[in-house]
């Protein structure tokens, strides 16, 4: 689904992402470790296309995104979530998600002048939706506050929530586990399976080990810049090379 080959990212001198090849299967949920400054935002970051690639080829469902944009990237089903959410707190949880939809005819000036009953009903499938996704996110009686007072671990849930809008094939997930509550997290990580069922690949970087444990095959480990290994979760906690990039981080 999400094909990686040799993808390099410096920043001058320091090649944060050096020869990354990769290939994360349709339908799973891969998960991506490793220690502090590892390379993984970084590698998020120029899948996703805040970042263009100083080499290699990324292809989502084989075609090439290596170097488009953030939003064309994220238009054509490859969503990314942050570790730190973003909403914007002074709209609702609903207008929060009203932003994500793409392609809406209002957006043209003459359509919202000629054309207001198509973009009337537009924007009511794009609201039943946005109603819909909040209430699977676990999120329906927040719908009508703003997004400033949700929790750090209910914005988590938000920013999934807003990518759902796209109708993703690919969601890129940056620290799911950090800062939540674990009554969050629970809700997090069965909305996480409950989507992987109807088909939406994942990768997620994580440190929260006993959520990657439990959530991701196969898991792929990165030190400085390199993928160390990959390989069913078991396998990977017991790997001398993982353990050596893990211990290499300590002083
Ligand atoms: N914008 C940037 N400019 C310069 N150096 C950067 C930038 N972003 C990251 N780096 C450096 O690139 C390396 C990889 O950082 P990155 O954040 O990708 O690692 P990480 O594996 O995500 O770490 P963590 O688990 O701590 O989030 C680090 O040495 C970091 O200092």
């Amino acid at each position: 689904m999400l094909q990686l080959d040799n993808v390099v990212k410096t920043f001058g001198a320091l090649r944060a992402v050096d020869g990354v090849s990769l290939e994360v299967q349709r339908a799973t949920i891969t998960g991506l470790i490793g220690p502090n400054g590892a390379g993984k935002t970084t590698l998020f970051n120029t899948i996703a296309g805040a970042y263009v690639p100083d080499g290699g080829q990324i292809r989502l469902d084989g075609q090439a995104i290596g170097g488009l944009r953030a939003d064309q990237i994220f238009h054509r089903g490859l969503g990314r979530t942050f570790q730190i959410p973003r909403p914007l707190g002074t709209l609702t949880v609903t207008e929060n998600m009203l932003l994500s939809p793409h392609g809406q005819i209002g957006e043209r000036f003459w359509n919202a002048w000629l054309r207001r009953g198509a973009v009337r009903a537009q924007d009511r499938r794009n609201l039943e939706k946005a109603r819909e996704v909040i209430a699977f996110m676990g999120l329906g009686h927040l719908a009508d506050q703003p997004a400033g007072v949700l929790s750090g671990g209910q914005q988590k849930l938000l920013e999934l929530a807003r990518i759902l809008m796209v109708n993703p094939a690919v969601i890129l997930l940056d620290e799911p586990a950090a800062g939540v509550n674990p009554v969050l997290l629970e809700s997090l990580m069965e909305r996480i399976v409950a989507l992987n069922r109807q088909g939406i690949t994942f990768l997620l970087i994580e440190h929260n080990m006993d959520m990657v444990m439990s959530l991701c095959n196969p898991v792929v480990v990165m030190a400085q810049g390199k993928v160390v290994m990959q390989g069913e979760p078991a396998a990977v906690r017991t790997d001398p090379r993982v353990v050596n990039a893990y211990l290499g981080d300590q002083p």
